[in-house]
C-alpha cells in the first residue's frame, strides 16, 4: 500500500451511503483511497482504505437526500444527491482454511458539499475519472486530476459454450461475469456457441478491429477453437495478436488455471471471480503456441500434447463430464487400476544437453538452444547485418537466454513464489549449487489493445495484491555465472545491459537452415531461417535458430523435418515402453494438476515429461497425488526436459493422443514451439 507521503490527488468531506449520519474525510492518493470519520453521532469509525490495485471500476449515480439522516448536509431534504461508487475486490482470509480469496466491496460516497446538484455531480465525476484512471494503471499526478479520463475500453466479444463442463457456462456468465463487467463499465457482446466448431468459424471471419478482445467462457476446447481459427486466417500473424481472455466454464479449464496461477490469484477457490478480476485488470501478455503436425493435419496447440495414461484419463473420463473436474479423479483411479504402457519412440530437441535422471554421468551444460521467431518486417537486420547476434535481435525476441558453462537442472519455483516471469535454475559448478534466474521475455512485436500500450511504464502497478505486480525484471547476475544474461519482461534493455552482454560473446557464426539441416556455406537471404551460434570466453555455446513470420505466408517450422524422415542428429531419441509422455507449455493441466511448475506463458519452451514403463501402481498413484503441488517433477520416475521440438511415434494403434484435450488416433505427431506468438489477457 502506498504511504501517506504519496502525493494527494483529491480530498473531500463526503457522506458514506452505508453510514448515513457520518461525514468522512476522503483522500485519494495513487495507491488508494482512505476514509475516516470526522464527525460522528453515535459511533467512531477507524480509518479504512481501498487499494487501487483491487479496484475494477468506479461509477457515478444519484440518490435522494432524506431528512433528517444528513444532519450537517447543506442540501435540503428530498434533493438529488450526487454519488460515486468504488467497486473493489480485496483479498480476505477464509476463517477455517486460512486461504486468501477476493471478495466484493462496493463503497458509495455521497457528495452534498454544495446546494447545487450540478456542482456536486461534477465533483463525483472528477473522483470517478481519477479512480478509474488509477485502477487502469495510469500514472496520475495532481496536475492531471481536472482533465484525466480513462481510455475507452475496446469491446469484448464473449463466446459462451452452453455445453461445456457441467453445462453451467451461461449461468456463470450471467451470475458472475456480467455483474463485474458492468462494474468496470466494459462494453461487450455475447455470442452463445451453437455447435462444435462455431467459435472457430466465427473468429475465422471476424472483423477483428471491431473488438478489444475475444473472451471465452468455457473449457479449453473453445480456447483451442479460437486459437486455431485465428491461426488459420490469411492474416494469422496479426490476427493471433488479438488478446484472448479465458473464464473457466468447462471441466478442465487448464488455461484459466495457468492464468490465475501466473497472476498469483487462487486457482482452486472462486476461480471464476479471480479470472474475471484478471480479465478486467489484465495486461496483454505474449503466449507460446506449439505447431503440431500429424500425417494429415496441422494444429496450433496452446496447452499440451499427451499420450499414455494422462491422455487416456482425459479421453475416457469424457463420459463423466457432468461431474466437472471430479471426472479426472475418477478416470485416474480407473486407469491406474488397469495400468497400461505403450511402446513407441519419443524424440526431442532439448534446450540444453539431456542426461537421463538414472544416469550417473555429471550433468554438464555447455550449450543452450533457442528458437527465435520474428515478424519479417522487423527481421530485415537478420539478413543484412551479418551480425545476427546483434544486441537488438537477441533481446527483442529471445524467450530464454542462458550462457555459462555450468551444469543445469530446472527446479520448480516454490509454489509459484517466483512468478515474475523467471525460470529458476539450480546450477551446479562443482563447488555447490547456485541459484540463477533465467528471465523470459515478451515478443518484440508485442501489441496491446489495453491501456498498457498508452501507459506502458505505469500500467505495471495495476496487478492484484497477490500478483507479482509485473515489475520490470533485470535479475542480478550471479558472480558464479558471469555470462548469464537476463532479459526484461516487456521492455527493452538499456545500453549498459546490452554492452554487458556483448562483451561476453567472443565468436559468432551463422548458417541458413532447411528442414532442420544446415547447408554449409549457404548465403543469407531474407526470410530464410538460419542458425546463429556464439561462444563466450568460457566456451559456452549458444545456438539460435531464427525464422521470420508474416501474414499470408506459411507458419515457419525450421526445427521440424518432414514427419516421414528421420529426426536430425542433434535430437535425442528414446525408444521403449512409456506409461505417459506429455508435452506441456502451461503450468496447469487442471486446477489440481500443476504439470509444469516452471513453465511460463512465453518462455519459448515445451516442457516434455515422460515416465517409462516399470513404475508400480502404488508409485504411480503417489505420483498423481503429487501433481497438485507440482512436486512430481522431482520423482525419480519422471523425466522432465525443456525442449524446442519433439516427435512422438506410437508403435500401436490403441490408446489416445490428446492435443489440448482433443483426441487423435495414435499416429506420429511432432511439434515445434512458436515463441510468444499469441496474446492472452493475464497478469504476470
Ligand atoms: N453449442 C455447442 N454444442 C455442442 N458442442 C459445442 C457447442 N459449442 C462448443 N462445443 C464444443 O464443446 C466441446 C467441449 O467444450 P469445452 O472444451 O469448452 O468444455 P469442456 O470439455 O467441458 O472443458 P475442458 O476442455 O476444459 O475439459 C468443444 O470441443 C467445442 O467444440
Amino acid at each position: 500500500m502506498a504511504s501517506w507521503r504519496d502525493e494527494v490527488l483529491l480530498e473531500g468531506d463526503f457522506y458514506l451511503a452505508a453510514k448515513k449520519r457520518t461525514v468522512f474525510k476522503v483522500t485519494l492518493i495513487p495507491g488508494g483511497l482512505f476514509y475516516s470519520a470526522i464527525s460522528t453521532v453515535s459511533t467512531q469509525y477507524e480509518e479504512k482504505s481501498i487499494q487501487t490495485s483491487d479496484v475494477i471500476g468506479c461509477q457515478c449515480s444519484e440518490t435522494r437526500n432524506i431528512s433528517p439522516a444528513r444532519p450537517s448536509s447543506s442540501l435540503p431534504a428530498g434533493n438529488a444527491v450526487a454519488t460515486f461508487t468504488v467497486f473493489a475486490y480485496p483479498f480476505r482470509k477464509k476463517v477455517f482454511s486460512g486461504k486468501r480469496t477476493r471478495h466484493r466491496q462496493a463503497v458509495t460516497f455521497e457528495i452534498s458539499s454544495s446546494t447545487n446538484f450540478e456542482e456536486n455531480r461534477k465533483i463525483a465525476q472528477k473522483w470517478r475519472n481519477v479512480i478509474n484512471c488509477l485502477a487502469r494503471g495510469m500514472h496520475i499526478t495532481a496536475s492531471d486530476v481536472d482533465t484525466c479520463e480513462p481510455p475507452p475500453w475496446g469491446r469484448f466479444l464473449f463466446l459462451v459454450n452452453p455445453h461445456s463442463g457441467p453445462g453451467r457456462a451461461m449461468q456463470i456468465f450471467k451470475n458472475e461475469v456480467e455483474p463485474m463487467i458492468a462494474e468496470a463499465n466494459i462494453p461487450y457482446k455475447l455470442i452463445v456457441t451453437e455447435y462444435a466448431g462455431h467459435a472457430r468459424d466465427l473468429v475465422q471471419n471476424l472483423e477483428l478491429s471491431e473488438w478489444g478482445a475475444v473472451v471465452i467462457v468455457s473449457g479449453d476446447g473453445l480456447v483451442y477453437e479460437v486459437i486455431n481459427g485465428l491461426m488459420q486466417r490469411v492474416d494469422w500473424n496479426s490476427a493471433i495478436k488479438k488478446p484472448v481472455g479465458c473464464i473457466p466454464g468447462g471441466s478442465g479449464n487448464a488455461l484459466a488455471c495457468a492464468i490465475n496461477y501466473a497472476a498469483g490469484e487462487p486457482v482452486d477457490i472462486n476461480a471464476v471471480l479471480h479470472s474475471v478480476f484478471i480479465l478486467i485488470k489484465h495486461r496483454v501478455v505474449p503466449m507460446d503456441l506449439v505447431l503440431v503436425q500429424t500425417p494429415s493435419q496441422q494444429h496450433y496447440s496452446f496447452l499440451s500434447v499427451t499420450w499414455g495414461i494422462v491422455a487416456d484419463i482425459d479421453f475416457e473420463s469424457e463420459k463423466y463430464r457432468n461431474l466437472g473436474e471430479a471426472r479426472f479423479t475418477l478416470g485416474a483411479i480407473k486407469r491406474i487400476v488397469n495400468l497400461r504402457a505403450y511402446h513407441g519412440r519419443l524424440s526431442f530437441l532439448p534446450v540444453a544437453e539431456y542426461t537421463p535422471k538414472t544416469s550417473a554421468a555429471p550433468k554438464t551444460l555447455k550449450k543452450i538452444r533457442r528458437f527465435s521467431l520474428r515478424s519479417s518486417s522487423s527481421s530485415r537486420n537478420l539478413s543484412s547485418s551479418g551480425s545476427i547476434d546483434s544486441i537488438s535481435s537477441r533481446h527483442s525476441q529471445s524467450p530464454v537466454v542462458l550462457t555459462g558453462a555450468r551444469s543445469l537442472s530446472t527446479t520448480p519455483p516454490v509454489n509459484g513464489k517466483d512468478r515474475n516471469g523467471s525460470l529458476l535454475c539450480s546450477v551446479s559448478n562443482g563447488s555447490g549449487d547456485a541459484n540463477f534466474t533465467i528471465s523470459e521475455q515478451s515478443g518484440s512485436d508485442t501489441e496491446t489493445n489495453s491501456p498498457a500500450k498508452t501507459f506502458p511504464n505505469h500500467y505495471r502497478s495495476g496487478a492484484g495484491e497477490g500478483g507479482s505486480n509485473g515489475r520490470t525484471v533485470l535479475d542480478a547476475v550471479s558472480d558464479k555465472a558471469p555470462a548469464v544474461l537476463h532479459a526484461v519482461e516487456g521492455t527493452t534493455l538499456n545500453t549498459n545491459e546490452s554492452k554487458a552482454y556483448s562483451s561476453s560473446a567472443t565468436a559468432s557464426t551463422e548458417k541458413t537452415l532447411t528442414n532442420g539441416r544446415v547447408p554449409a556455406n549457404s548465403k543469407q537471404t531474407k526470410n530464410v531461417p538460419f542458425i546463429s551460434t556464439s561462444k563466450d570466453e568460457a566456451g559456452f555455446e549458444e545456438e539460435t535458430v531464427h525464422a521470420a513470420k508474416k501474414d499470408g505466408e506459411a507458419v515457419p517450422t525450421p526445427l521440424l523435418p518432414p514427419l516421414d524422415q528421420p529426426v536430425p542428429d542433434n535430437w535425442v531419441v528414446e525408444e521403449g515402453k512409456f506409461v505417459l509422455a506429455c508435452a506441456v507449455y502451461q503450468t496447469h493441466l487442471g486446477s489440481d494438476m500443476l504439470a509444469a511448475p516452471s513453465s511460463r506463458m512465453a518462455d519459448g519452451i515445451i516442457h516434455l515429461m515422460f515416465v517409462r514403463d516399470g513404475i508400480s501402481r502404488n508409485h504411480l498413484l503417489n505420483l498423481f497425488l503429487t501433481f497438485s503441488e507440482g512436486t512430481h517433477v522431482d520423482s525419480p520416475y519422471v523425466e522432465f526436459v525443456p525442449v524446442l521440438a519433439f516427435r512422438l511415434e506410437p508403435d500401436i494403434s490403441s490408446g489416445n493422443i490428446m492435443i489440448d484435450g482433443e483426441r487423435l488416433d495414435p499416429v506420429p505427431v511432432q511439434g515445434q514451439v512458436l515463441p510468444g506468438v499469441a496474446r492472452v489477457m493475464a497478469i504476470q
